[in-house]
C-alpha cells in the first residue's frame, strides 16, 4: 500500500493548477445514461474514482474513449471523455462496483427513466456518518417508481415511465438533487424541486442537462423546476473547477507560508471558506485565471466555523481547516452539521501534538506551537489531505498511510506540492 513521507517546514512559492472537479465529473459521467447520443466532458480529473465510474458505466454497455492531447495541452490539463450509451446491456450495478463510492448509486436515478428498470447496490462511499439514501428513493417514488429493497440491491421500477411531480426534501441533499435533476428531465410533465441543493456541481450538472435538451428553470436556487422531454441529446461541456482542492491547496498554504497562485481557481465557488482563511491570517487575491494565496510572516489567529451546504463552510474543508487551527492563537471552534461522524482526523492530528476536544458536534481546537511529525493514518478522503497540511509545517517526518484514500479524489497531490517547493513524495508498495 502506498504511503506519502513530508518533511515539514518549507514555505511554498509557485503555482498549482487545479483539476477538474471530482465531484462534478461523476454525476456528468452519470448524465451519459441518459442518451443514446455523445457526451464529450472535457476537464476530467485524473482520479481513482472517476475509473472506478468507468468501470460502472462500461458494465452498464457505455463505450468510453478519451481524447488525445491536443496542442498547447499539458500533462496537468484533464482528459477529454466521450461517452455514448447508446444500447444499455445491463441495468444492474453490482455490489463489488457500488460498494466503494457513493457516487455510484447516483446510476440509479438515469438507469430508471430510461429503461424503466434499474436493480443498484446500496452504496460505500467515505464513513463519515450513516449516509441513508431514504431521500433518493423518496425521489424515484414521488415520479411514480416502485422500490424494492433485495439483498443489499435497490430495485426501481417504472414500466410506463416517470411522471413528473412535486418534491419538497425536508434537508438539503447534493445526491438526491442529482438524483431528482436526472430523472425528472425525463419524466413526462413537470416536477418541481423545493429545498434543492445549490452546490456548484449541482450547477455544474443542470447546466450539462440544459445543452443535452433538458427544460430547467432556477439552476443556482433552491426551487428548480423541470419540464421533462421525451429524449435527451448529446453535448460538449468542461467540468467545473474543482472548490475543494482549491480550497484544500489555499489552506495548505495558509499553513505553510508562502505565495502561490492557484490556477484556474474561481472565489466565487467557496466565497465562505476563503472568508474563514483570511480571517485566520492568509492574504486571497482574485486573479483573472485563478486565486493567488499568500502568508508571510504573519501568525495564524483562531477562527471559529460551521459547515454548511452551499454557500456556507463547505463539509468537505471541515477537516482540513482544522488541520490550520492547530496552530493558531487561540482557540478555534468547528462545528459538523452535516456528518454525524466526520471528525476521524481529529486522533490522527493528535499524534503530531493537536490539542483538540471534541463535544458532540463541535471540535475545540487549542492551538500549538509545534506540531512534530509522526506516522498517522487516512481514514478518509479529506481526513487523508488534512495530515497531510498539518505535516507541512510539522517539525520532521510525517508518514501518511493508506492514501488509497486521497487518491480517490486529488490528482498528483504530491507532484502539486513539491513542485512549490514542499518536501513530500509517494513510497510506494
Ligand atoms: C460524490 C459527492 O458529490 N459527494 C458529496 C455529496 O455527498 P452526498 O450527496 O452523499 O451528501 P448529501 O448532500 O446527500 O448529504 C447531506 C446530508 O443529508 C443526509 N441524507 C442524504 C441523502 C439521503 O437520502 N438521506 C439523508 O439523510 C446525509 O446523511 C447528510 O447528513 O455532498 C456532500 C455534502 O456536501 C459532500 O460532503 C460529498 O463530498
Ligand atoms: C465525502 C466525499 O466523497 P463521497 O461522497 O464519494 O464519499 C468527498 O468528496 O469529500
Amino acid at each position: 500500500m502506498d504511503r506519502i513521507r513530508i518533511v515539514g517546514g518549507a514555505t511554498l512559492e509557485g503555482v498549482i493548477p487545479i483539476s477538474g472537479a471530482k465531484n462534478a465529473a461523476l454525476p456528468l459521467m452519470i448524465a451519459s445514461l441518459l442518451t443514446e447520443e455523445t457526451l464529450v466532458l472535457e476537464n476530467v480529473p485524473r482520479l481513482a474514482d472517476v475509473i472506478q465510474l468507468k468501470r460502472i458505466l462500461s458494465n452498464h454497455g457505455v463505450d468510453m474513449g478519451v481524447r488525445g492531447r491536443r496542442h498547447g495541452e499539458t500533462d496537468t490539463d484533464g482528459e477529454t471523455l466521450t461517452l455514448n450509451a447508446k444500447t444499455i446491456v445491463d441495468t444492474t450495478a453490482p455490489y463489488e462496483l457500488v460498494s466503494t463510492m457513493r457516487a455510484s448509486f447516483w446510476v440509479l436515478g438515469p438507469l430508471v427513466a430510461r429503461m424503466g428498470h434499474a436493480k443498484v447496490s446500496l452504496p460505500g462511499g467515505c464513513a463519515i456518518g450513516t449516509r441513508p439514501v431514504d431521500f433518493l428513493l423518496q425521489v424515484l417514488e414521488a415520479l411514480g417508481a416502485q422500490i424494492e429493497i433485495d439483498s443489499g440491491y435497490v430495485i426501481a421500477t417504472a414500466r410506463h415511465g416517470l411522471k413528473g411531480a412535486e418534491i419538497n426534501f425536508p434537508k438539503v441533499s447534493v445526491g438526491a438533487t442529482h438524483t431528482a435533476l436526472m430523472a425528472a428531465s425525463l419524466a413526462d410533465g413537470v416536477s418541481v424541486i423545493s429545498n434543492a441543493a445549490r452546490e456548484p456541481e449541482v450547477t455544474d450538472l443542470a447546466d450539462l442537462l440544459v445543452k443535452m435538451g433538458a427544460k430547467i428553470e432556477g439552476i443556482g436556487t433552491s426551487t428548480l423546476t423541470v419540464t421533462g422531454v421525451a429524449q435527451l441529446h448529446g453535448a460538449t461541456h468542461r467540468v467545473i473547477a474543482d472548490r475543494i482542492e482549491t480550497g484544500t491547496f489555499a489552506l495548505a498554504v495558509a499553513m505553510a507560508g508562502g505565495d502561490v497562485t492557484l490556477q484556474g481557481a474561481r472565489t466565487d465557488l467557496l466565497e465562505s471558506a476563503l472568508d474563514s482563511m483570511r480571517q485566520a491570517g492568509a492574504e486571497i487575491e482574485a486573479l483573472p485565471n485563478g486565486i493567488r494565496v499568500s502568508r508571510n510572516g504573519n501568525g495564524l489567529q483562531a477562527v471559529d466555523v460551521t459547515t454548511e451546504a452551499f454557500p456556507g463552510f463547505p463539509t468537505d474543508l471541515q477537516a482540513q481547516f482544522m488541520a490550520l487551527a492547530t496552530r493558531a492563537q487561540g482557540t478555534s471552534r468547528i462545528r459538523e452539521t452535516i456528518f454525524e461522524n466526520r471528525f476521524m482526523h481529529v486522533q490522527e492530528l493528535a499524534r503530531l501534538g493537536a490539542r483538540i476536544r471534541l463535544d458532540g458536534d463541535t471540535a475545540f481546537v487549542d492551538g500549538v506551537e509545534r506540531l512534530k511529525g509522526a506516522p498517522v493514518m487516512a481514514t478518509d478522503l479529506r481526513a487523508s489531505v488534512s495530515l497531510v497540511i498539518a505535516a507541512l509545517a510539522a517539525e520532521g517526518e510525517t508518514v501518511v498511510n493508506r492514501i488509497y484514500h486521497l487518491d480517490r479524489g486529488f490528482e498528483r497531490l504530491e507532484h502539486k506540492l513539491s513542485r512549490c517547493g514542499a518536501q513530500i513524495e509517494r513510497i510506494s508498495g
